[in-house]
Parts: C-alpha cells; structure tokens; sequence
C-alpha cells in the first residue's frame, strides 16, 4: 500500500475486514513488522483519538513514531507555489515535505479544509502534495475531504454490531456552532456505499453533500421519516458545501439535535459518532450515555483501523 486517502485504497472490504478482526484478536502478531521503521505524524490541525490510536497502532507494530504539530514549534509554511516569500512564513512545504521524508519511512498527515476555496479543498492540495513529494508511502488523517480511518473503524464497528446482514444505517446532520468540515461524512457515505447496507443521508435543505460522495444513497429532507426503523444512526455536523454557501452555517436548528424523540422510531438503533462530540448541539446527554451508544468501541476501533493501514504499508516497504 503506498496510499490510504480513500475506500479503494483498502482493496476489498471483506479482506480489510478479515485482516481487521485477526489483528482485534492479537493486536501485536505483527510486532517485527516494524522493526527499525518510523512513522511520522503530521498534524495541520488539532487532535485526540487519531493522535493516540495511530500511535498506539505503530507501536503494535514495533515502529518507531515521531509527531510533528506544524503549528507547534516547526516553521510556518508557505504551501503555494510562486508566491514572493517576504512575509512571515520562512520556509515552504516543497522544501520541508521531502526534508520530513527523510527521517521517516512511512507518513500520516492530517489537514482539514481552510473552507477558501473550495476548488483548492476539493483537490486535496495539501496530502497530494505530501503524497507526491516525500518519496515515502502516504495516509490520510484526516484531510479536506475524507477521513478514511475513521470511516475504517466505523464499519468495523457495524460489522461487530449488527443484528441483520444488511443494517439500516441512517448519516443525519446535527448543528454545531462552527462550520465543520465535510470530510467525515463525505468519508462515511464513501464506505456505507461501498456495502450492501441500506444507507440513507437525512439534513436540512441546503446542506446537499458532494454528489460524488452521496452517490447512490437515498437522500431524506425528513430527519423523522429517515429514523424509521433504524439499526444504526450516525450523527454529525457540516457547513455547506453547494455553490455560494461552501463552508457556510445555514442553521443551527436544535430540533436535528438527536434525542429519545428520534431514537423512538428506530429500531433500537446504535448510536455512533467520530467524536469529539458537542453534547446537547449534536446530540443530547440521555442518549450518548444510553446503552445504544458506541462511540467508545466506536472510538476504540481507531486503533485497529490504524494498524491495519500500517501493517499493509509496512508490507508494501519489502
Ligand atoms: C474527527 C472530527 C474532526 C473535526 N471536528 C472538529 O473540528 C470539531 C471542532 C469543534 O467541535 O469545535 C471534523 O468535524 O471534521
Ligand atoms: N475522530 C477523530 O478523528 O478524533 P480526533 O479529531 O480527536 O483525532
């Protein structure tokens, strides 16, 4: 594996996730993999669960593991090409990409959408960039328009729950307070497509995500009507993303925050969610604290996610 940016860099699903739950069941049977190798770690933005599970995941492998927080002690980057550098950013991300792969063998970026522009977040400048110029094999976490390791674990947490072979799984939009980016559902859908679930996306009009993404899902203007007999809802926010409003808040209406009334008419449905969570915006304390909830498993499926993704580009250095 050179590349783990999006659903078809994981090859099968069925394989990916046989690999997975052997790897649940002896998270360290691969731990001379990584003898003498180094991850490097790359963070644009801020993180908890993807910091630590990744890390965790490299050292179930033996690797050695270095974290760099570009906003935190390295210089600030220059990231567009032909740009006069007299202002206050004193080196730039063609010279320091291939300079950082230097010192790794393997490397994980993460860099959110800046909501500019969204031709700019839409063709992944700043991974591509990454991908193309550090010489070392490349993954995503989380960039400006997926997160596929968090989109990894998702599914291997529906695969460990669902009571039926084909779960209703329903991806509904909650408000937040800032305009979030829409690389985890974007992500999400991107999977959830690529089985043979029955997905369904429900949000407000106006919220219509990346027809590229959404592709074959049924799409439900109706959060109630969508709820309708459930297995599993997977909550989360996003800013706009169609023309004009791209990266905009539209509303904030609380009446999508997700409570017993929505989960009345599940059927008894999970309740699952990336974190982190804004409780009472996205949903309310009852039901992430109910039974229903999985977010930790959910959270702690990262971990497996992740080693999965090493082991492979471990596999691939041979
Ligand atoms: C895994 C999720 C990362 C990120 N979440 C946030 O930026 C939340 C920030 C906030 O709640 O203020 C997002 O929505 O893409
Ligand atoms: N779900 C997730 O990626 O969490 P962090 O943003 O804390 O890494």
């Amino acid at each position: 594996m050179k590349k783990f940016t999006c659903v078809q860099d994981i090859g099968d699903l069925k394989a990916a996730l046989a690999e997975a739950f052997e790897i649940k069941n002896d998270r360290f049977k691969y731990v001379e993999l990584g003898r003498n190798k180094t991850l490097m770690m790359i963070f644009f933005n801020a993180s908890l669960r993807t910091r630590l599970s990744t890390q965790k995941a490299a050292t179930n492998l033996g690797m050695n593991v270095i974290v760099l927080d570009i906003n935190q002690g390295a210089w600030k980057l220059e990231t567009e090409r032909g740009v006069i550098m007299d202002g206050d950013k004193p080196e730039h991300i063609l010279e320091a990409i291939p300079v950082m792969g230097c010192y790794c063998d393997i490397i994980g970026v993460r860099s959110f959408a800046r909501f500019e522009n969204r031709d700019y977040d839409y063709q992944e400048v700043i991974i591509n960039q990454f991908i193309k110029y550090s010489g070392r094999p490349v993954f995503s976490m989380e960039a400006a328009t997926r997160h596929p390791l968090q989109s990894f674990a998702d599914l291997i947490t529906i695969e460990e729950y669902k009571k039926t072979p084909r779960p209703k799984v329903v991806m509904t939009w909650a408000p937040h307070p800032r305009p979030l980016p829409q690389a985890v559902p974007n992500s999400f859908a991107e999977w959830m497509n690529a089985t043979d679930y029955d997905f369904v996306i429900t949000h407000p009009e106006g919220y219509e995500l990346d027809p590229a993404f959404v592709g074959n899902a049924r799409v439900e203007y109706d959060q109630m009507k969508a709820f309708e007999g459930a297995d599993f809802v997977y909550a989360k926010n996003w800013a706009a993303y169609t023309g004009e409003n791209y990266g905009q808040i539209l509303s904030k209406d609380r009446e999508w925050t997700v409570g017993d009334r929505q989960m009345g008419v599940t059927n008894n449905a999970f309740f699952m969610h990336c974190l982190p969570v804004r409780r009472n915006m996205i949903v309310t304390d009852d039901v992430i604290e109910s039974a229903q909830s999985i977010v930790i498993p959910e959270a702690a499926n990262r971990e497996i996610s992740a080693t999965v993704v090493l082991k492979r580009m471990l596999e691939g250095l041979k």
